[in-house]
């Protein structure tokens, strides 16, 4: 039996949505631990890497990371990376007002995922896009920027939409999705 995968996250809102999108026929067991992994800057990919070699450092055995960017066309994919800073100094209001002197408000929401056996294996990634628009924000306030984020083809915000929608569509679904094929394809091998 492959040790359980280890999910380390500060995030109970990502855990949620993690733990809802698997459901429970992922071919391994996760589980997950609050650890606010330390960020260095740097590109997605790279981010991605470190934050995922340090967890299999912390934890000792496979873990699980993921890295998510919210991207304004506008601002050449910023704030990106920093989106965390962003939304806790500006609020989703300020961020959708960063956007006042554009027309363009296309934005890309990117979950990327990071996986590791352990500590002597390469970090292997999986990435997850969804594309939409940023808006005035509407809906409730639970989860980060969820109340400007409109994706393409719904009248609804991440945070207006039903969370089982969301989960069919957003940039981590995706992410996950591309998780679970390599780890059902793998397995059948
Ligand atoms: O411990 P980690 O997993 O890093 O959790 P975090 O909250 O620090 O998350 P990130 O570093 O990936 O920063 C992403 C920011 O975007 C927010 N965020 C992540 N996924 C989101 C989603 O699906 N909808 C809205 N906001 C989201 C999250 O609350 C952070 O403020
Ligand atoms: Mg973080």
């Amino acid at each position: 039996m492959s040790r359980p995968i280890t999910f380390v996250t500060g995030n109970a809102k990502k855990l949620e949505e993690l733990v809802a999108i698997l459901g429970p026929n992922f071919p391994r067991q996760v589980i997950s631990k609050k650890i606010d992994l330390p960020e260095l800057q740097g590109e997605i990919d790279e981010i991605a890497i470190k934050k995922c070699k340090e967890a299999a450092r912390q934890v000792d055995g496979p873990v699980l990371v993921e890295d998510t960017c919210l991207c304004f066309n506008a601002l050449k994919n910023l704030p990106g990376p920093y989106i965390k800073w962003f939304l806790e100094k500006l609020e989703p209001e300020g961020l959708h007002k960063l956007l006042t002197g554009w027309e363009d408000k296309l934005a890309k929401a990117v979950c990327t995922l990071a996986f590791s056996e352990g500590q002597d294996s390469e970090p292997i990634l999986f990435q997850g896009v969804t594309e939409g628009t940023i808006v005035e924000p509407r809906g409730p306030r639970d989860f980060g920027w969820d109340p400007i984020f409109q994706p393409n083809g719904y009248n609804l915000t991440y945070a207006e939409m039903p969370k089982a929608e969301k989960n069919k569509i957003s940039h981590r679904f995706r992410a996950l999705d591309a998780l679970q094929r390599h780890f059902v394809e793998g397995s059948s091998k």
